[in-house]
């Protein structure tokens, strides 16, 4: 699905056409509740190829419940109910036909805190390639090498591989399990606030590594830095109580905001 040409402004100067880019995910009139609580809005909007999407909002908005929904994860609550559609690649990802688990395979995830399993580094990003009957050790060998590189990490660990991936300091935990998420050949990877537990170096090693994954992956980053939005993301979306209150490019978000709210909450007013 090809979207059309957009008109943007960057940097308060001449108007651009944008290009025209793939969608991945169009959402369209998604609602969803936990039990009585709506907590997402008649939510509409596209997410595009090879680009960074940044979900920006005040706790409590709704960020990490839209993610989730993108792999199908918050099913896992069980008083949850959507109305809606998402279609990922022209597919809805609500139909009775999409196994979650071929959804999956195109949509990888890491995680607010690292979670590495308790298992070697090697093991790590082996364990899902192996799930999917890769049992050749040549073959795993070569995922293992070209998934570490991928994240960034190869050279740091290439001579530990099958030390404990607990070992690892947290922005190297992280980097394993970008990697680890990599090993599936995803097409997509959703980031929840991915660097809000590391240290300021380790923060810019991955939003560095964003950078480079988003000529291969489409990413959508949940977060509660606007400078790290400002910085990695080509659109933002400002979520607030459920709905999708403004969502642009990201420089004209932030500098040319057209909602208030977005202005009051970018300029620190609430949240
Ligand atoms: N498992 C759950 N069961 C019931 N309600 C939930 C659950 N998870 C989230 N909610 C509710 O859904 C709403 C949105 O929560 P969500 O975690 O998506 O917000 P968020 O913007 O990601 O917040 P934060 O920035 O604090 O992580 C909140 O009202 C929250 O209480």
């Amino acid at each position: 699905m090809v979207a059309t040409a957009i008109n943007v402004k960057v940097k308060g100067e001449t108007t651009k056409t944008e290009t025209p880019k793939n969608i991945v995910f169009d959402t369209k009139k998604l609602n969803l509740w936990y039990g009585e609580d709506h907590a997402l809005k008649d939510i509409d909007f596209s997410i595009y190829e090879n680009e960074v999407t940044a979900i920006i909002g005040p706790s409590g908005c709704g960020k990490s419940t839209y993610l989730k929904t993108l792999n199908r994860m918050v099913e896992l609550v069980p008083i949850v109910r959507t109305t809606g559609e998402i279609q990922y690649r022209g597919r809805n990802i609500f139909d009775k036909s999409y196994h979650v688990e071929e959804l999956r395979t195109h949509v990888g995830m890491v995680f607010q805190k690292p979670n590495p399993f308790p298992k070697s580094i090697y093991e790590n990003i082996a364990y899902g390639p192996k799930i999917h009957g890769i049992r050749d050790k040549k073959q795993l060998d070569e995922i293992v090498e070209k998934s570490l590189r991928g994240a960034a990490i190869w050279d740091e660990l290439k001579d530990r591989l099958h030390d404990s991936a607990y070992g690892l300091s947290g922005g190297q935990q992280q980097r394993v399990c970008i990697a680890r998420c990599l090993a599936i050949e995803p097409d997509v990877i959703l980031m929840d606030e991915p660097t809000s537990a590391l240290d300021p170096i380790s923060t810019l090693k991955v939003e560095e590594l964003i950078q480079e994954l988003k000529k291969n992956f489409s990413i959508v980053i949940v977060t509660h830095n606007m400078q790290q939005a400002a910085r990695v993301s080509d659109r933002t979306a400002f979520f607030l109580s459920g709905e999708v209150v403004e969502y642009t490019n990201t420089n004209q978000l932030f500098t040319t905001p057209k909602d208030k709210r977005t202005e009051d909450y970018i300029t620190g007013r609430f949240g």
